[in-house]
Parts: C-alpha cells; structure tokens; sequence
C-alpha cells in the first residue's frame, strides 16, 4: 500500500554546520504519528522539511508515493497550501484582518475558490463559530490556536502537520486540543503528524518515531 507521507534517507544541514539524519517514516491516513525527542533533536527541522519549508540537501519527502522535492520552486506553495496542513508552535495570522479572513485566505493561498461555508462550518466543529468577525488579536490564545487548526483544514489537505500543539497546554486542555485533531483528521480523511517532546502524548498515540 501506498503510504500518504513517507521520508527516505533524510539528511539537512544549517549554514552553521550542524547536521541531521533523520529516520524514515511512514504514515497513512489512519494512523496517527507521533515524533518524539529531546529539545534541539531536530523535531521542528524535521517537521518543516515534511512541510517543505526547508530543502534537505539528501533524500526523499513523498506524498502519495510522489517525491514533492522534486517540484519545482514556483509550484511548491500551491502544492503546499493545497496539500499539507501545517499548525505551528507559535500561531502566525494576518493581524489586520478578522477570523474569518485568515481562514479563507488559505484557499487564497492554494489558489481555489474562496469557501466560506467551509470556514464556517469548520469553526462551528471547533467552537469559535461566534468568534469570526474577530479580529485574531482579540483571541485568547487557545481560541487562536483552533482557529489554526481550522485554517490548516480550510483546503482539506492530504497531511496535517502539528508542531508542539499541546505542550504549553494544562491536561484538560491537552485533550481536548489533541481530541480536535483526531477527530478532524478523521473526518478530513488526513494523514496527522504530531512533533512533540509532551509525554502525556506518547500513551494516546501508539504510532512513535524518537529523534
Ligand atoms: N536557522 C537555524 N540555523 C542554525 N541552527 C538552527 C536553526 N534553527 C534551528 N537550529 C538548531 O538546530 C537544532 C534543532 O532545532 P529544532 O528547532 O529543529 O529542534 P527541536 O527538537 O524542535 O527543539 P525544541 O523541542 O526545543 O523545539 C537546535 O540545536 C537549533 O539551535
């Protein structure tokens, strides 16, 4: 079978020198996959090269058996916007804008037809339904981090890729984020990647790979 993402022989470096070889992993749509590792074990590096942020200078990142390195420079955002939904350890928005624009603007960015139904419907799923005529800057920061998890749904993507989404979160919390992600990725039919260094993870999701 096919896997939704799978890596082959890994290897970046930063211009200081500092190298990484990273293991190969598979994962597929009902499987959840957590990376452990220590702090500064590569785990956010790792998780942008899965997002094709950064360009490993030796092996493979495929996306249904397809090497996405080997995309060209100018189709990469579209493929990633269309493809990957990324949730990062600090949520980045357009601040000027309300909560409804900064989930639309991910099918902006995919280059698809503006859904505001979807944007609705997906904020409803994660409670901030009232929320989207806010502007971001007016959000707690667990209201700010779901609205992170509907922009990363907005284009249905093939992969979510969670950096961190739980650690700075108490236990209710933790599962209720984590909860979120599962069943979204379920019902969006979504292979999910969570990099982590919180343990509480490590007895909910079987499917673990340690950097
Ligand atoms: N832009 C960069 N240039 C040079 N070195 C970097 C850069 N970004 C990260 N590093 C280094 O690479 C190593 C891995 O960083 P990374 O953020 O991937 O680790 P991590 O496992 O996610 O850590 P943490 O759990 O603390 O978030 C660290 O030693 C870090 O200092």
């Amino acid at each position: 079978m096919t896997q939704m993402l799978e890596t082959k022989s890994l290897e970046f470096a930063y211009d200081s020198g500092m190298k990484f070889k990273f293991p190969d992993i598979f994962c597929d749509k009902n499987s959840p996959l957590l990376i452990l590792g220590n702090s500064g074990s590569g785990k956010t590096t790792f998780l942008n090269i899965l997002a094709l942020l950064k360009t490993p200078y030796q092996g493979e990142v495929l996306f249904s058996g397809k090497n996405a390195l080997l995309l060209n420079e100018n189709e990469i955002p579209t493929f990633r916007a269309k493809n990957i939904g990324m949730i990062f350890q600090k949520p980045y928005f357009v601040n000027s804008l309300n909560v409804l624009d900064n989930l639309t603007i991910a099918n902006y960015l995919a280059k698809a037809k503006i859904d505001k139904p979807k944007a609705i419907k997906l904020a409803d799923s994660l409670g901030i339904g009232e929320l989207l005529n806010k502007k971001v800057t007016e959000l707690s920061g667990g209201e700010q981090q779901r609205v992170c998890i509907a922009r990363a749904l907005m284009n249905t993507p093939s992969v979510i890729l969670a950096d961190e989404p739980t650690s700075a979160l108490d236990d209710t919390n933790c599962e209720k984020v984590i909860s979120l992600l599962e069943e979204q990725a379920k019902e969006a039919n979504a292979a999910l990647i969570i990099v982590t260094h919180d343990q509480r993870l490590k007895n909910r999701i079987p499917n673990q790979i340690l950097l």
